[in-house]
């Protein structure tokens, strides 16, 4: 596992940028696992930088974002559908159809979450996938306690990511009970992560995850196990790391 510690969010979100246009230049035609959340959007104003820069090409490129609310419209102000394209999707050129996220409205969630992990796998899984990670050491909306061997399924919120997440909505009551989730197990396939944290609230979280136990209460310690994942992380995530 490797550790970067940063100056500045700015920073930190070009580096994990540039980490993205290095596997593109590699293979054009990559599988991007994305994140949504406030910590990976320096990474996308970067992400279309490069893209107005003509030093990325998103014609070939594959999206599968970690996951959905649910309920919730497509078109809603809150879904991560109207995140991913607020972000970056309508100001790059990607084509629609290689855009992939759990469908939110769907009213069949088993198939769904099944239809979702399989076209993953038809794609040839995940080349490399940015995280961020929740206050209470969530990654996707696998809360503590979720299984390391889980795969895309719904699952209910805790409080904590209720609350956390509420900023985005007009109430706390406005925020969605459940979420599709990819699963920690369907995560740890991807061949590459690059995990984001920024900010005193996370450094609890990063500390844990990265020095601490192995252990489902801490969602993201799984990470400790994957064999190329580079955490990205300003001064005040990284507060709490152990300089030993
Ligand atoms: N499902 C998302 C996570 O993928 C994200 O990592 C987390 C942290 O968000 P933020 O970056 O806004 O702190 O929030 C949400 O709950």
């Amino acid at each position: 596992m490797q550790v970067q510690v940063f100056e500045d969010y700015d920073t930190l979100s070009r580096y994990a940028a540039d980490i993205f246009l290095e596997q593109i230049k590699k293979k054009s035609d990559s599988v991007l696992g994305l994140a949504t959340g406030g910590t990976p959007e320096g990474f996308y104003r970067h992400l279309i930088t490069s893209y107005k820069d003509q030093k990325l090409d998103f014609s070939r490129l594959r999206t599968f974002n970690l996951d959905e609310y649910y309920p919730i419209k497509r078109e809603h102000p809150q879904s991560y559908w109207t995140f991913m394209h607020d972000h970056l999707f309508a100001y790059v050129n990607i084509p629609t159809s290689n855009i992939h996220l759990p469908n939110g409205e769907t009213t069949n969630v088993d198939a769904e979450c099944n239809r979702y992990e399989e076209e993953i796998g038809a794609n040839g899984g995940v080349d490399i996938q940015i995280l961020g990670i929740g206050e209470n050491g969530h990654i996707g909306f696998n809360e503590p306690g979720a299984s390391f061997d889980s795969r895309t399924r719904m699952v209910e919120l805790t409080k904590n990511t209720i609350q956390a997440n509420s900023r985005y909505f007009d109430s706390v009551e406005d925020v969605p009970r459940h979420a599709i989730t990819m699963g920690i197990a369907s995560i740890m396939q991807s061949k590459k992560i690059v995990i984001l944290a920024a900010g005193v609230k996370k450094a609890e979280a990063v500390a844990k995850a990265i020095q601490g136990e192995i252990t489902e209460a801490m969602p993201a310690s799984i990470l400790q196990k994957h064999p190329d994942v580079i955490f990205l992380l300003d001064k005040e995530a990284a507060s709490l790391l152990n300089h030993n």
